[in-house]
C-alpha cells in the first residue's frame, strides 16, 4: 500500500515500474553521518511511457537511477518491475532481472573501453547473457551507424555523438524493457543533442521502450517526457505532464528552473541563487524552504507531503504560486 505521501503512485497492476520510497544513503566521511542523497521518493512508469526527472546538480537523480538497478541497492524502498522486487533479489536473479533495466550515461567516451572494436563492445552483453544469435549488425544500423564500416573501429575514431550511439547500441541489444538515460546530451554539442533525443524517440517507439530520461535541464527534459518529475535535494517537489507543468507550474522551485530557461516568458524575479543546503544536514520541514521566496514557518516545521493539484498533477509544497 502506498502510504499518505504516495498518492500520486498508480497501482501495481497498471504500471511496468514502481518506486516507492526509495532512500539512498553514503557515509559523509565523518563518523556516522551520511549524505541524504534521495530522501524517501516515489513514481511509476506504464509501459512505453517516458518519465523526465529534472533537478540540479547533486539533487540525487543519479543517485535515484542507480538504485533502480540495485548498484548499488537503496538503503530502503521497494522497486518493482513488472510485480518483481527487484531489492529482494539476490545473485543469479538479479542479475538476469538486471538486464530487462539497462543504463546510459552522460560521458560516452568514457565509458567505452577504447581499446576494443565497436563489434566487440556492442557484442559483449549477449555473450555475457547468452543470448541467441548475433544482431549487432541490427542495432548499429538502427542507432544510425554503418554496421559496415563503423563496427571494426575504436570509441577514439567516433564523435561524441556516435559515441552515444554506440552506448544505445550496446544497451539496445540487450533487449530491455526500461532504459534510465543519466544525462544523455548533456556531454554533446547543442547541434548533435537533437539527433540523439530523437534517436531515442524512435529506437522507444520501434522497441516499445519505457524511458527515464534524466537532466537538469527542463527545457531538454520537457520535450521528450510524457510526465516530469521535479527533484530538489532528494525529495520529490511536482510532478505533472511536461505541457502542463510548464504552463502551470506551482512549486517555487519549478518556477525558479523555468525562469531559467533563456526562452521562459517567467519574470526573472522568480529566480533563485546560491547552493543548495548540504544533504549531510538538510532543511528540517521542507527542505526547498532555505531558498524559497515563499517560505513561511510551517515550512520549516512541516514536512511537505504529496497531494493532487489538477489531472495527473501532483504537488509536494505548502505555499504554491497564487496563479495554479
Ligand atoms: N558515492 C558517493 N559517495 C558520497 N556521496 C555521494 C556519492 N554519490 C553521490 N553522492 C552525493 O549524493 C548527492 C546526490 O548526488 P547525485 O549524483 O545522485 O545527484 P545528481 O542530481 O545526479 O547530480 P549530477 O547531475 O551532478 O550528477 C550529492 O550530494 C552527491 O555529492
Amino acid at each position: 500500500m502506498a502510504g499518505s505521501g504516495n498518492a500520486h503512485l498508480r497501482p501495481r497492476d497498471e504500471v511496468l515500474l514502481r518506486v516507492e520510497d526509495l532512500v539512498v544513503e553514503f557515509p559523509a566521511g565523518r563518523a556516522g553521518r551520511t549524505v541524504s542523497a534521495v530522501a524517501g521518493v516515489s513514481f511509476d512508469l506504464r509501459r512505453g511511457e517516458t518519465l523526465g526527472i529534472v533537478g540540479e546538480s547533486g539533487c540525487g537523480k543519479s543517485s535515484a537511477a542507480r538504485a533502480l538497478v540495485q548498484l548499488p541497492p537503496p538503503r530502503s524502498g521497494s522497486v518493482l518491475l513488472d510485480g518483481q522486487e527487484l531489492t529482494a533479489l539476490r545473485g543469479e536473479a538479479l542479475r538476469r532481472t538486471r538486464r530487462r533495466l539497462q543504463m546510459i550515461f552522460q560521458d560516452p567516451i568514457s565509458s567505452l573501453n577504447p581499446r576494443r572494436r565497436v563489434r566487440d563492445i556492442v557484442g559483449e552483453g549477449p555473450r555475457v547473457w547468452q543470448l541467441p544469435g548475433d544482431r549487432v549488425d541490427e542495432v548499429l544500423e538502427a542507432v544510425g551507424l554503418d554496421p559496415g564500416t563503423a563496427a571494426e573501429r575504436r570509441p577514439h575514431e567516433f564523435s561524441g555523438g556516435q559515441c552515444q550511439r554506440i552506448s544505445i547500441a550496446r544497451a539496445l541489444i540487450l533487449e530491455p524493457e526500461v532504459v534510465i538515460c543519466d544525462e544523455p546530451v548533456s556531454a554533446l554539442d547543442v547541434s548533435v543533442q537533437a539527433q540523439i533525443l530523437n534517436l531515442l524517440e524512435d529506437l522507444k517507439a520501434r522497441y516499445r521502450l519505457t524511458l527515464v530520461f534524466i537532466a537538469h535541464d527542463l527545457a531538454v527534459v520537457k520535450n521528450v517526457s510524457d510526465r516530469v518529475m521535479v527533484m530538489y535535494l532528494g525529495k520529490v517537489c511536482e510532478l505533472a505532464p511536461g505541457g502542463d507543468l510548464i504552463s502551470r507550474p506551482a512549486h517555487p522551485y519549478t518556477r525558479a528552473l523555468i525562469a531559467s530557461i533563456p526562452s521562459s516568458a517567467r519574470p526573472a524575479e522568480t529566480l533563485i541563487t546560491g547552493e543548495p543546503p548540504s544533504p549531510v544536514d538538510p532543511p528540517s520541514g521542507c527542505r526547498f524552504r532555505t531558498r524559497c521566496p515563499r517560505a513561511t514557518d510551517r515550512c520549516s516545521l512541516e514536512e511537505p507531503q504529496i497531494r493532487q493539484i489538477g489531472e495527473d498533477h501532483w504537488l509536494a509544497c505548502h505555499n504554491p504560486a497564487p496563479n495554479h
